[in-house]
């Protein structure tokens, strides 16, 4: 077997092993099936019986009779098919919900390199639309085209039985409508596959604009947002008309050779008819079993080509499962650090940027309990450093030790279970400011009283205490509906819950008002307190106050020290960045002494 062969047929196996799990239902759903499919063969023949009999049956009560024999095939049909129906449909919602949570799930423990490449939009838009076509084809589209096939084959046999000579007219039809169904569904795959990216591209361009909603408001960039959605819409708009374009030849055609079959058998009926070889309720069943025959085949070539769309966009589905890289093993032994931290020649290079060094050649051993902070220009690494601590991606070169256990992706979440973040910019969810903060700690159980420990360390407990719903205060998406403070505070009581031996503070830029920014302050003192704290640092304030200073540029640290160790080097990086940052201090005193 070829290679490309052997990958399709595992694309086909392993859509079929989705159906693993649901065998007693679908084994019901099928003996149902079947009996449908034999109570819908024997229609044309008793019609066949029906017709021939009408004249030699004088008892009006033959007539009675078997319409109520028809009738009660008719009621047993609809419950069957009733039944069949929900069997397979319900199976087909319940694979698709298991494809969306092993999709999810697979996202979640995907690197966060991952994330890098691949926009939120698109993703959300693979997890509905892609996978929901799953259950068009595996499940309904399956159990038709089975039900197809066995009208097919069963309604070929009657044919036979039938009429031999008839039989023969139709050879050279049914193949052909076969074959230009496996025809048309190769073709489909790659034209669904553009349709379904198109699709994801509108989600990406929908999703980029409603979560930066208020910067398009504020730069008046509605028009902008609005084209750039129209322009995504039409591109997809354009890929689906062609793709229907080519549906539409395909049903014309087979459309077309339906019924040039019924005519041509017709035709040659007659002529068998005129013979003597065959009776008119003979070529009337005749002509109803060819009908069922044609649309067998095409029900068969119509699930073809759903299969193969189906192929072509759930391709992305499959490799976003398969590539998922689970960040540890099963089985963990909680890892209780005392802080150290330890960065032994560590270079980083982001995947996306390969060959640009973020980090190069990086060394420190940080002390538990220790305060350091990271101090540099925009672009010098500080966050990286952050990112490195996290887990968040790996070194390329060197190595990060806790405790001198060396960070592996294996340990990797037992190390995290040590450590808390507070970002420059709170990322909270959009429920209750108690799952805000019990969400440091969603794993176990938490009290109320916990909670408002926490929020009263975290200088949070008065201003929550203040709103009407209290802890019960929906935030709005990402925290919307509080002030900056007020979310920094919610994110230090969350980091205060978790109780970290390891904190990570990204210190806020934006400039609170003094009294909020005094509770801050006190609140991440308390937050700080006994615990190794990585501090990417801004204020002049919370600089000087650090045990240590990571002086990092371009990738590499240029300097470390103490604040007064720092400023007597006057060559140095750190003392040219805090005499800019004194200076910018200075003039905007003058120009607020100068205003008053
Ligand atoms: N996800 C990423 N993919 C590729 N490159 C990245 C990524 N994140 C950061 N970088 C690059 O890595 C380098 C270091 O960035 P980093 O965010 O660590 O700087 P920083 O010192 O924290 O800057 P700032 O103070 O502006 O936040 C920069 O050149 C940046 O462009």
């Amino acid at each position: 077997m070829s290679k490309p062969e052997s990958a399709n047929r595992s694309r086909h196996y392993k859509r079929f092993m989705l159906l693993q799990g649901y065998g007693a239902r679908l084994m019901l759903g099928l003996v149902i099936m079947l009996l449908t499919v034999v109570i819908q063969l024997s229609y044309p023949k008793a019609l066949a019986y029906f017709i021939d009999n009408i004249k030699l049956q004088q008892d009006s009560s033959w007539y009675s009779t078997f319409a109520i024999v028809m009738l009660l095939l008719l009621s047993v049909q609809a419950v069957a098919t009733a039944m069949r129906y929900y069997c397979f449909e319900s199976t087909g919602y319940m694979i698709v919900s298991k494809v969306r949570q092993q999709v999810y799930n697979a996202m979640l423990s995907q690197p966060i390199g991952f994330y890098d490449k691949h926009n939120v939009g698109e993703l959300t838009n693979r997890l509905s639309a892609d996978v929901e076509i799953l259950h068009d084809t595996l499940t309904m589209g399956l159990a038709i085209s089975l039900r197809a096939a066995l009208t097919f084959v069963g309604g070929v046999v009657m044919l036979l039985l039938i009429s031999p000579a008839l039989s023969l007219m139709l050879v050279f039809f049914v193949p052909l409508s076969l074959y230009l169904g496996r025809w048309v569904g190769r073709r489909i795959t790659q034209r669904a596959n553009a349709m379904q990216q198109q699709q994801a591209l509108c989600g990406k361009v929908a999703h980029e604009h409603f979560s930066n909603i208020r910067l398009v408001h504020a730069f008046n960039q509605q028009k902008t947002a609005r084209s750039a959605y129209a322009s995504a819409t039409d591109s997809a708009l354009n890929v689906s008309v062609a793709c229907a374009k080519f549906f539409a030849y395909f049903h014309g055609l087979t459309s077309f050779l339906t019924y040039l079959t019924l005519l041509v058998t017709l035709w040659f009926g007659a002529t068998l008819i005129s013979s003597g070889s065959l009776s008119i309720g003979e070529l009337t069943s005749f002509i109803l079993y060819a009908g069922m025959v044609t649309s067998a085949a095409s029900a068969i070539g119509d699930f073809w080509t759903e299969w193969m769309r189906t192929i072509g966009a759930t391709d992305r589905v499959f490799d976003i499962i398969t590539t998922a890289t689970p960040e540890e093993p099963a089985q963990q032994t909680p890892l209780v650090l005392a802080g150290n931290v330890s960065f032994d020649n560590v270079s980083f290079a982001y995947p996306e940027r390969s060959t640009q060094r973020a980090l190069q050649h990086i060394s420190f051993t940080v002390n538990a309990g220790e305060k350091v902070a990271l101090v540099g220009s925009s672009g010098a690494g500080k966050s990286t450093i952050a990112n490195m601590i996290l887990g968040f991606y790996m070194p390329c070169e060197g190595c990060i030790t806790f405790d001198n256990i060396t960070m592996q992706p294996s340990n990797v979440k037992c190390v995290r279970d040590n450590i808390a973040i507070v970002e420059q910019e709170p990322s909270l969810f959009s429920g209750s400011i108690y799952d805000n903060i019990a969400f440091a700690v969603a794993g176990r159980e938490v009290s109320a009283s916990e909670i408002v420990k926490a929020a009263e360390l975290a200088n949070a407990d008065e201003f929550i205490q203040r709103f009407p719903d209290g802890y019960h205060t929906v935030v709005g998406d990402r925290g919307v509906q509080l002030s900056g403070g007020q979310k920094q505070r919610i994110a230090i009581a969350r980091a205060l819950l978790r109780n970290p031996r390891i904190l990570i503070l990204d210190e806020a830029t934006s400039a609170l008002d003094s009294a909020s920014e005094a509770k801050v302050q006190q609140a991440l003192s308390t937050l700080m307190t006994g615990r190794t704290t990585f501090i990417i640092a801004h204020r002049y304030s919370t600089i000087v106050e650090a045990d240590r200073i990571l002086v990092l540029s371009d990738g590499h640290i240029v300097q470390h020290g103490s604040h007064t160790e720092l400023m007597l080097q006057q060559q140095g990086l750190y003392f040219r960045l805090m005499v800019n940052q004194l200076a910018q201090n200075a003039t905007a005193g003058q120009r607020i002494a100068n205003a008053v």
